[in-house]
């Protein structure tokens, strides 16, 4: 397959920038949430394969008022029955809260906006949205228009709202205009357009919100934080306005311009759940709501339920979420390396209920998102020693001394080499009990006594051991200070090896009556380190074979060499 030939960048100009060299914008912080307003079931709906049905809308309708939207674009009612029914569904279903207003678009063309007001009929309180564009592609190629005509499309249409307006009294309308490819506009001509506009709808005292698109981001950011801080600055009766912000997400960086936007001065952001939309999408609220969130500002919209926004968004769009979606994506706080999953266990545990959040490479806690911490650490062969143990911690109970963690976790990353994919916790687990678990050779102890504190002995503890051993029962004695010593003495002396305790620890695997007892140790046996491991329901019977289990690898291996060599 060959690269395709008229790949040239030749065929682009640069978008202007904004002549603001005394912006504000980078020197201000978001610290309170903007008023948001979802355009899921327009925006979004226009641009699926299949638009979603009643049944559908009403499904996201229903989240989004759940979520806390207080403003919603619920369609384009002049455009299809469809659109038109579901307005008349919210309505006369009573289906649309007090304290909820509902937002409808339309172009400036007569007949279009009376039907929508048509549609509109009998609701408390609605937000007539109308638009036109004004960016030279649009004036020059699409309407073949100058400047004073497209604004007198804009000017006109504001008329025809504030006209129809007044012929249904019986609810509280705001208007709102949007100057449709407005980042695309020459900035001061934008301004000019929405004047024009404000002058329109002023007189009538309704509220006005001027809604400034990026319909197609064309450019960085901090350009569009130029346009909108230039327009906030210039445009006449601002105190009068609501400055409101869409942006789609051609380049990107839908989000990052609408948060700059409101550093530049927006009040108000239209997007979408999880970015559906127009090509690239729409804003994704979700993403810019937690942002906020992760900052320590109240979003004011309940995010809190990521599941059910995903399954209903997945079921309403028909379009996946992508495991890497930042915050509500199946991976995204999920670490698979090493070194982010021991820094993640040790932030974890160190983390007080009543302290700020301070866990590395995880933005947010996940249960806030109702997340559970079995996602979070995941197996492969790109992990290391604190990942396998978070997962025997959190999964198995168990609390691994260092020297074992790093055992295990090479018997692990071995058969996730082997394998070349994920180890499940399950798959852990089975690998720690046969290579831990299972007594070596058999070596299952039978029984034993102890006699402690032996006043025969110097007080030492004396022990009688049996155990089996390749198919004959041996018997070990041994006396020390305490059982363990008891029989490490006993073993060198019916074996004739030099055994040393290197390291020894045990803990109760889970509370109850039915509690166990697991012991680790850490054996020299002629110099060489072995690791045995043993679970019992009493910790000295865990103990004792634990010391068989690492000392029987060595007895295991000499009578290996011998068989070899002879
Ligand atoms: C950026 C955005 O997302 S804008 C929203 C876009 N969303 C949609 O278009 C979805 C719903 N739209 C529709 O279903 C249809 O476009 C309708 C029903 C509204 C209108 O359909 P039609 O009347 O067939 O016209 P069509 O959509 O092709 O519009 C083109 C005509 O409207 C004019 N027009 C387009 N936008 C506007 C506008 N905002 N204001 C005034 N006139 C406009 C065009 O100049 C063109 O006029 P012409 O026929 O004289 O050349
Ligand atoms: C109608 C407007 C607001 C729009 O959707 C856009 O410009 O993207
Ligand atoms: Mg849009």
């Amino acid at each position: 397959m060959s690269f395709a030939k008229g790949f040239n960048h030749r065929k682009y100009k640069a978008t202007p920038t904004v002549a603001l060299s005394d912006r504000q914008w980078p020197n201000n912080t978001i610290d309170s949430a903007p008023k948001w307003c979802s355009v899921d079931l327009r925006d979004g709906n226009q641009a699926l394969v299949e638009p979603m049905t009643v049944e559908q809308k009403l499904r996201m309708w229903d989240l989004l008022v759940k979520l806390g939207f207080k403003e919603i674009e619920v369609g384009f009612p002049s455009a299809s029955q469809p659109d038109f029914d579901f307005v008349r569904a919210l309505i006369d279903g009573n289906r649309i809260p007090d304290d909820v207003t509902v937002q409808i678009l339309v172009q400036a063309r007569e007949e279009l906006i009376a039907r929508s007001y048509e549609a509109l009929e009998g609701a408390k309180r609605a937000i007539i949205h109308v638009y036109n564009s004004t960016s030279p592609v649009q004036r020059e190629r699409v309407f073949g228009m100058d400047k004073a005509g497209i604004k007198d499309i804009g000017v006109q249409g504001a008329r025809w709202v504030r006209e129809y307006a007044e012929k249904y009294p019986n609810t509280q309308w705001s208007f709102q205009y949007s100057p449709e490819s407005f980042s695309s506009t020459e900035v001061e001509y934008a301004t000019e357009v929405c004047d024009a506009v404000i002058e329109e709808w002023r007189s009538t005292g309704n509220p006005i919100i001027i809604n400034l698109p990026a319909t197609v981001e064309c450019a960085s950011p901090n350009v569009f934080a130029d346009q909108v801080e230039w327009f906030c600055r210039n445009v006449k009766h601002r105190e009068d306005i609501v400055v409101s912000l869409h942006t789609h997400n051609d380049r990107g960086c839908a989000v990052a311009a609408a948060e700059l936007g409101v550093m530049a001065g927006a009040d108000r952001i239209e997007g979408t759940l999880l970015g559906n939309g127009e090509r690239t999408g729409n804003m994704d609220i979700v993403t810019m709501a937690m942002n906020l969130y992760s900052q320590g500002v109240d979003p004011m919209l309940d995010l809190s339920g990521m599941d059910e926004i995903i399954a209903v968004a997945e079921y309403c769009t028909k379009i996946p979420l992508h495991p890497r979606h930042p915050y509500a994506g199946d991976l995204v706080f999920t670490a698979f390396s090493g070194s982010h999953q021991d820094a993640i266990r040790k932030c974890l545990s160190k983390q007080g209920d009543d302290e700020h959040w301070q866990v590395a490479y995880l933005p947010i806690d996940p249960a806030d998102l109702g997340r559970s911490y079995e996602a979070v650490i995941r197996i492969n062969s790109q992990s290391g020693k604190g990942g396998v143990t978070w997962v025997l911690e959190n999964d198995y109970g168990l609390n691994l001394p260092r020297w074992m963690q790093i055992d295990a976790s090479r018997k692990v990353q071995a058969q996730a080499e082997a394998i070349s994919g994920e180890v499940s916790p399950q798959q852990i687990w089975e690998l720690f009990e046969s290579s831990y678990l299972k007594p070596v050779d058999g070596c299952a102890m039978q029984d034993f006594a102890i006699s402690q504190n032996n006043a025969e002995n110097d007080g030492q503890d004396m022990l009688k051991l049996h155990f089996n051993y390749g198919g004959k029962k041996i018997q070990l004695t041994g006396q020390g200070n305490g059982a363990i010593s008891a029989l490490v003495n006993g073993w060198q002396d019916h074996y004739g090896d030099n055994v040393e305790i290197l390291d020894y620890s045990e803990h109760a695997l889970n509370a109850g009556t039915s509690s166990q007892a697991i012991a680790y140790v850490l054996l020299s046996v002629n110099n060489t380190r072995y690791v045995g491991v043993a679970a019992h329901r009493d910790v000295v019977s865990a103990s004792l074979q634990a010391v068989i289990n690492a000392a029987a690898q060595s007895q295991s291996e000499a009578a290996g060499a011998q068989r070899k060599a002879s």
